[in-house]
């Protein structure tokens, strides 16, 4: 299979998608006949660069090539992903699957972004699609909605997980599949609520943002709501709000007349509430928060930050000639402070992050420590050499010092943008019993591979700034 994949129509959605299969490392051929869309596509993927490597800890594989094509026969050349995202009309949809059919290689696995088409829709002139439904912005959020055949879903979902990518096969067409049914109906309780003058969109934003919005990132409805009915769980849970099926809390159930006036209304309210900040400083700011709250999630395993960890996993780290290569990774856009560099909290946690790489190295690995044994930090010095920005890779390379008996003493160089050396850290760690809370011998398995680093290094010069102490001259 090639790794490359053809974006038909380059908007919203189809341009997070080029970012999403680029920065994965995959080649992506664009279409679309709009002459604006080659400067669209590099916004968003400017977007995409600042924010989707600020999820991982490892850095993502180096990236594709992105080219744009004057007719749709040469961008599905090679493709083993196809994905249309032109606007959300049937007849415009079946005349672009009617080419994609006719010039696609024969195995490519052919998406559409479609909100609400059915595949049967889609296929009713022979068409061989299967809806795969993403989530704006396509680069960060993870859910794909898979719709149709069985086989191709299956072969669809093992390339969106090497994107990084949650695909969710659906078991039954329905129009607007699961998510957008959802979004649908808060969308029309919404439009209900501000044509009655109950709440202006600002108001009603911040009546999800300052509550359930908050939940359902990371417990969704149900699972919510289970822990809402208390100890007595679930059934006591819908005893007590089941009945409201029969109140009028959901009598709305016919939808607001899409008139002119309702339109002036909402876009009014919005320019009021939004309209000091360009779309580009909300997709920012956007993108920032969702940064930040999947990264959360990484630390639990919990929704997005499940695939997140997953995908993490699959990620090479380079080997170096003579040190290990501990930690590859971007700098993310939160780790930068007022004077606009990496702040020095997150030069400990990178260190930190080498060491962990480290212990694992010589089998202080996750189920080492879970019966009991480990390495605490009992010393570092830090010296910051150069400065580091957002978006930078840094690579940390480690030597060992020594390592005998209780004590593993480790030097970690940290290596900026085009190999400089940007800090170091020399840091001193004792083993440690978990049960006892005291130092204790390692392990004779662990004990043997860190000899063998230092019987490697001990070859080695003995790097530069070792031993140093605070206020030092020269
Ligand atoms: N905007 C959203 O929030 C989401 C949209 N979708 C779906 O994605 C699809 C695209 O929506 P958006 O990106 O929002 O629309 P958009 O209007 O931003 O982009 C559509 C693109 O298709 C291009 N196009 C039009 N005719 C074309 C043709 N004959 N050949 C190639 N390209 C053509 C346009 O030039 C434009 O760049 C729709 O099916 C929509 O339902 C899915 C998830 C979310
Ligand atoms: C509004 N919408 C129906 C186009 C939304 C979607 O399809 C998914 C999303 O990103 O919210």
């Amino acid at each position: 299979m090639t790794r490359t994949a053809a974006i038909i129509g380059g908007g919203v959605i189809g341009g997070g998608w080029a970012a999403r299969f680029l920065l994965n490392g995959w080649d992506v051929q664009v279409f679309d006949p709009d002459p604006q869309s080659q400067r669209r596509i590099g916004e968003v993927l400017a977007n995409a660069r600042r924010s989707l490597p600020s999820l991982y800890d490892r850095a993502l594989p180096a990236e594709g090539r992105l080219s744009f094509h004057d007719d749709m026969a040469s961008a599905l050349a090679n493709a083993a992903w196809v994905q249309e995202s032109v606007p959300e009309r049937l007849d415009l949809k079946h005349r672009i699957h009617d080419q994609i059919q006719a010039h696609a290689p024969a195995d490519a696995v052919i998406g559409s972004s479609t909100s609400g088409f059915k595949p049967s829709d889609l296929n009713a002139q022979g068409a061989r699609a299967v809806v795969a439904h993403p989530f704006n912005p396509v680069y960060l959020l993870p859910l794909v909605e898979l719709v149709g055949d069985a086989e191709t879903c299956a072969r669809a979902s093992d390339i969106l997980r090497q994107i990084g990518m949650y695909p969710l096969t659906v078991r039954k067409e329905i129009d607007a599949h699961i998510a957008d049914r959802l979004l649908e109906a808060v969308w029309r309780e919404g439009l209900w609520l501000i044509k009655d003058g109950i709440c202006t969109t600002e108001e009603l934003d911040e009546a999800i943002r300052m509550g359930f919005g908050l939940r359902w990132a990371q417990m969704g409805l149900f699972e919510t709501y289970r822990i809402a009915g208390g100890e007595a769980g679930m059934k006591h849970f819908m005893a007590q709000f089941g009945p409201a099926l029969e109140w009028p809390w959901t009598k709305l159930m016919d939808v607001p007349a899409f008139t002119e006036e309702l339109v002036d209304l909402i876009a009014g309210q919005s320019d009021a509430q939004s309209g000091h900040m360009s779309i580009r400083d909300l997709e920012r700011l956007r993108d920032d928060n969702l940064v930040g709250m999947m990264r959360a999630l990484k630390k639990s395993g919990t929704g997005a930050g499940g695939t997140i960890n997953a995908h993490e996993a699959g990620l090479q780290v380079p080997a170096a000639a003579d040190l290990p290569v501990t930690v590859n990774r971007p700098v993310p856009q939160s780790w930068t402070d007022y004077n606009g560099h990496m702040n020095e909290a997150h030069y400990s946690e990178v260190s930190a992050q080498a060491t962990d790489r480290f212990m694992e190295m010589i089998g202080c690995d996750a189920a080492y420590i879970a019966a009991g044994g480990s390495y605490f930090t009992v010393e570092n010095h830090v010296r910051f050499l150069n400065e580091l920005h957002a978006g930078d890779r840094l690579q940390v390379t480690t030597q060992v010092l020594a390592g005998e008996g209780k004590k593993m003493h480790l030097f970690h160089k940290l290596h900026g943008p085009d190999g400089t050396l940007a800090a170091t850290v020399e840091t001193l760690l004792l083993h440690m019993d978990l049960t006892t809370r005291s130092t204790s011998m390692p392990a004779a398995q662990v004990a043997e591979r860190l000899a063998a680093f230092v019987r490697a290094h001990a070859a080695l010069p003995r790097p530069e700034g070792a031993g140093r102490h605070v206020g030092q001259r020269g």
